[in-house]
């Protein structure tokens, strides 16, 4: 088993100006240009931090998970995600272990990625993402 590697944190806000303020103040930058995920109904700001991210989301429709999550629980930490090589294989291994994703297969995330999701009740109370990273490129955009 290769050592797991923290892809991101990720944090919801209702825009990501305002939640962009402690981070740059901390000094961080963000990875590149802002990035809307339509499948997912998010805006997404990725701060780099050595070689994880804080990423900021930000809802782009009311039927999106992140607008569900700001109404009842308000903006604050997300989830945590973290680099598997192969996903399905991954997510194979995982299921014959009781766990529980939220999609059938790998869906699509941020910078091109592949994901999916376990539900947070597996997730002893965190939403947990797995990110497919073949080879270990820069911050999620693969080889
Ligand atoms: C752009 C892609 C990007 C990337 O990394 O590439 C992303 O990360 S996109 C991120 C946004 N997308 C998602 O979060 C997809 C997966 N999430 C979901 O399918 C839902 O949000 C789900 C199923 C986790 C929760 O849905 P919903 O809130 O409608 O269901 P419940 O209210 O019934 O919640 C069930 C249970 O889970 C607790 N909960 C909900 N969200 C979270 C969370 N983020 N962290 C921890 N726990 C969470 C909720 O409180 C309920 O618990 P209960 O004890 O029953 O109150
Ligand atoms: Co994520």
């Amino acid at each position: 088993m290769t050592a797991l590697l923290l892809d991101h944190v990720a944090v919801a806000t209702p825009d990501l100006d305002s939640g962009s303020a402690p981070y740059l103040a901390l000094g961080l930058s963000p990875e590149g240009p802002d990035e809307e995920v339509t499948s997912q109904g998010v805006l997404v700001r990725a701060f780099v931090v050595g070689e994880s991210l804080i990423e900021l989301l930000a809802p782009t429709r009311p039927d999106s998970p992140l607008a569900a999550f700001l109404e009842r629980r308000g903006p604050g930490l997300h989830h945590t995600a973290y680099r598997v090589a192969d996903l399905e294989a991954e997510m194979e291994r995982l299921r014959a272990e009781g766990a529980r994703f939220l999609s059938e297969g790998p869906t699509p995330g941020r910078a091109g990625t592949r994901v999916a999701f376990l539900h947070p009740k597996w997730g002893a109370g965190t939403l947990i993402e797995l990110v497919e990273h073949p080879v270990g490129g820069a911050h999620g955009r693969g080889a």
